[in-house]
């Protein structure tokens, strides 16, 4: 596994939306092609990925309009017509967690999987229970906040405790951190801005977290506008 200096992904212009009126790169070309949105913390998981193993030359983003998306996209490109999906060796991949160790797996650069058995086993629990804290968080927005957040963060809190050797989840920044980070950082937007609930109050390992996090190059161009987050959640509650 690599430590954050290894980061060294340079910034990147952003490639503009594609929308219903763009038209479909060619697939199957032979380059390949991460399908994304940048508003999608799913996404974002393989976003900071390929970036961390410096593969912006290699893969190349193809981000859409989530509210309008072409129509090609699940014609032609991805059926199940959400994003991520990534366009590589003739096949089309989704799901995040799987894209994320398939880079890993199939790309140069640095590692972001724990080699320590101990670690790979904590890598394992904390991403099977990935979907838990996004969901419990989700469902607490309308419920009494504190109450039903404080023992989901009290768990990441705790389990940032685990490895002593760094300020992530494995010590050294790993996929797992990548699983996380985009979660993190829209409900620290959107519970402190809209709920009026700190994530880091008596919490230092995840503040440290989020603070070494905002220092890499791999995750900077990923983030998203925090106004962006409060809205896009806003739409989300009310429609709930
Ligand atoms: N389990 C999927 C979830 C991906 C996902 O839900 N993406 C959303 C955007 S954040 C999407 O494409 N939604 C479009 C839709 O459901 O129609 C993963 O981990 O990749």
């Amino acid at each position: 596994m690599s430590t954050a200096a290894s980061d060294k992904a340079a910034p990147e212009k952003l490639t503009p939306v594609y929308g219903p009126s763009s038209e479909q790169p060619p697939l199957f070309d032979g380059t390949t092609r991460l399908y994304t949105a940048y508003i999608c913390p799913y996404a974002q998981r393989v976003w900071i990925t390929r970036n961390f193993k410096g593969l912006q030359n290699e893969i190349k983003l193809v981000p859409l309009n989530l509210q309008d998306r072409p129509a090609w996209y699940k014609e032609k490109v991805y059926p199940p017509n959400k994003v991520p999906a990534l366009e590589h060796n003739g096949k089309i991949i989704g799901e995040s967690l799987d894209l994320v160790k398939y880079l890993d797996a199939n790309f140069e650069g640095p590692s972001i999987t724990p080699d320590d058995p101990a670690k790979k086993q904590f890598a394992d629990e904390l991403l099977s229970y990935s979907d838990t804290f996004v969901g419990s968080v989700f469902s607490s927005f309308k419920g009494d906040v504190a109450n039903e957040v404080d023992p989901v963060f009290d768990f990441l809190e705790n389990s940032l405790s685990r490895f002593n050797d760094g300020p992530f989840f494995l010590g050294q920044f790993s996929l797992v951190d990548i699983a996380y980070i985009p979660f993190i950082e829209r409900f620290q937007v959107f519970l402190s801005e809209v709920l009026k609930y700190d994530i880091t109050e008596g919490r230092p390992k995840l503040a440290a977290l989020i603070e070494e996090a905002n220092k890499l190059e791999a995750y900077k161009p990923t983030k998203v506008d925090p106004k962006q987050t409060v809205e896009a959640f806003r739409k989300r509650l009310s429609a709930q």
